[in-house]
């Protein structure tokens, strides 16, 4: 493995200043893209070209075993001795077995239990203590609140459902907020939490709690669980007709699937979740049986690779052309974050490369008028990863779409193509101007280009190419980990923050607590005198 790096490096550094408008022959555009099931990920427009292509290939290697291992319910999440089966959730007519015994019967019982309840809540069979259940409040945080979130949006078109809302933030003005206006006695809170001790779930859970109590007899009636941990659940005081369970094999950013996702199927509807499910189990197929140069998760890991392990640039940019995406950028943080932001391998060995890059982005074109300035003439490129819609729903507005997508193709077209020097003077002697001023002006107006990006393209955003997506972005966490030899099921550096806090609040308190550095003490007795 170790070979193959320094080979890319050294290729890296043999193509010297090459821009990547070079790299295009009459075949490029077709040849360094990758077509299934009505996706396209195009990624010509970057510097990898046909050696590149072939070593990055030589690093999959290890995945198919790896990949393999993790379709059969084998425990590959190490630290944690546990099996990683997101998968199961959306391939309901498999079959898999962890330590002998087959899951799937259990998985298909609880999906029938959400999807019965989902049915009943919305047909109005459930109620709120007055009335038809209007509002639902999802309460959770990182993985428990991001992809419903995320998904909700996204498909706001085949929201159908009762209005939903989601609470976070353990700071008191989220819930506050969200609480503001709605009814209690129409409102279901549905508590999502897989270990049911996050203490910023716990908190708002208890303080939505309090806010229905003084309104319903019984407010405990009007609270879903999602957790796996029933127990904790009943404990809370919420009957197990309304806890459901999923096991520890499912990680908190990978748990949409299941019963995490039950605020969006009560927005879409049973039927359209299933839809979301059908796509992810769509793109699992795929990832099992491309070969790898066709195969869409491997080479969106190889570029993210190519771009951040090889190239060195630190931040990869994820900038959906659909408005209804706005939330993906946040969703793939914590997928590929949590994921693969990791300094020690498996065998706990240091890494021998840098670990995940840092992902952020906003939708297009918004993003245009704020930050795309850094991107196109700032001094560290930035990989854009861009992802397009051909068709979007509002048909009376076809030439807002067509104006959509003009802008995407037209960034990344500017991206690699970038203005040279000659052609800023142009610009400017068009204008008059002459001499030093001219030089001056010209310099401001340079574009450098050969900057990277990728265009993921689909037909149109639906419950399936959703699901397409992001079961798409899971196996490129997944390869980009493997080959790595990270563990990206795992997420201990969450930890200490969250020990500490428990330690810091003592002191905010003002009650005795020893340890602290002198600038946490002096920042906590400021914030004491602030508050009186
Ligand atoms: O669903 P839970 O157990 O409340 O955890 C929420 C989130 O907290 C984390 O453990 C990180 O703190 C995430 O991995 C997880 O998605």
């Amino acid at each position: 493995m170790t070979q193959i790096w320094n080979r890319l490096q050294d290729h890296r550094k043999a193509q010297g200043d090459r821009r990547i408008e070079s790299l295009f022959d009459a075949d490029r555009a077709t040849d360094y893209r990758v077509q299934a099931d009505g996706l396209t990920f195009d990624y010509s427009k970057t510097m990898i070209d046909a050696d590149a292509r072939n070593l990055l290939l030589d690093l999959v290697g290890p995945v198919a075993a790896r990949r393999d291992a993790m379709f059969a319910g084998e425990r590959i999440n190490e630290t944690e001795g546990r099996a990683v089966l997101h998968t199961a959730l959306r391939n309901l007519s498999g079959s898999v077995t962890v330590d002998g015994q087959d899951v799937m019967p259990a998985v298909r019982d609880t999906h029938a239990r959400m999807s019965d309840f989902a049915r009943r809540v919305r047909d109005g069979g459930f109620s709120g203590q007055g009335g038809r259940i209007t509002d639902v409040v999802n309460i959770g945080i990182g993985g428990s609140d991001l992809g419903p979130a995320m998904a909700v949006l996204a498909l706001a078109p085949f929201h159908d459902g009762p209005r939903t809302h989601f609470v976070s933030n353990v700071d008191g003005a989220d819930i506050a907020d969200t609480l503001k206006g709605l009814d209690p006695a129409t409102t279901l809170v549905i508590v999502a939490s897989k270990t049911f001790t996050t203490i910023e779930t716990m908190t708002n859970a208890q303080t939505a709690r309090d806010w229905m109590a003084k309104a319903v007899a019984d407010p405990g009636a009007q609270f879903v669980a999602l957790s796996s941990a029933k127990g904790k659940a009943a404990e809370f005081g919420i009957d197990e007709a309304r806890v459901f369970g999923f096991e520890d094999w499912v990680g908190g950013r990978y748990s949409v699937w299941g019963p995490i996702g039950l605020s969006l199927m009560l927005a879409v509807g049973p039927d359209a979740f299933d839809e979301f499910l059908a796509g992810g189990a769509a793109m699992d197929a795929h990832f099992r049986t491309a070969e790898p140069a066709q195969n869409l998760a491997v080479m969106l890991a190889l570029t993210g690779i190519w771009h951040h392990q090889i190239c060195g640039y630190p931040t990869r940019a994820v900038l959906p052309y659909d408005n209804r995406l706005m939330r993906l950028p946040a969703y793939l943080q914590q997928l590929e974050m949590e994921s693969n932001g990791k300094r020690v391998a498996m065998d706990g060995s240091d890494l021998p490369v840098v670990s995940g890059p840092v992902v952020w982005g906003e939708p297009g074109t918004n993003g245009q008028h704020a930050f795309y300035q850094l991107i196109h003439q700032g001094t560290m490129p930035v990989p854009c990863e861009f992802i397009l819609a051909a068709r979007g729903h509002e048909a009376d507005l076809a030439h807002h779409h067509i104006l959509l997508a003009a802008n995407c193709l037209a960034q990344s077209e500017a991206l690699m193509r970038g203005r040279s020097l000659d052609e800023a003077r142009a610009l400017m002697a068009d204008k008059g101007l002459t001499g030093a001023e001219l030089e001056r002006q010209a310099r401001h107006r340079v574009f450098p280009g050969n900057r990277p990006s990728t265009t993921l393209l689909i037909d149109q955003l639906t419950p399936f190419t959703l699901g397409q997506i992001v079961a798409l972005y899971e196996h490129r966490v997944f390869v980009e980990g493997v080959i790595l030899g990270i563990n990206s099921f795992d997420q201990w550096g969450v930890e200490l923050g969250k020990e500490l806090a428990l330690q810091v609040e003592p002191l905010l308190k003002g009650e005795d607590a020893p340890g602290h550095d002198a600038s946490t003490e002096a920042l906590a007795a400021l914030i004491r005198g602030m508050r009186g």
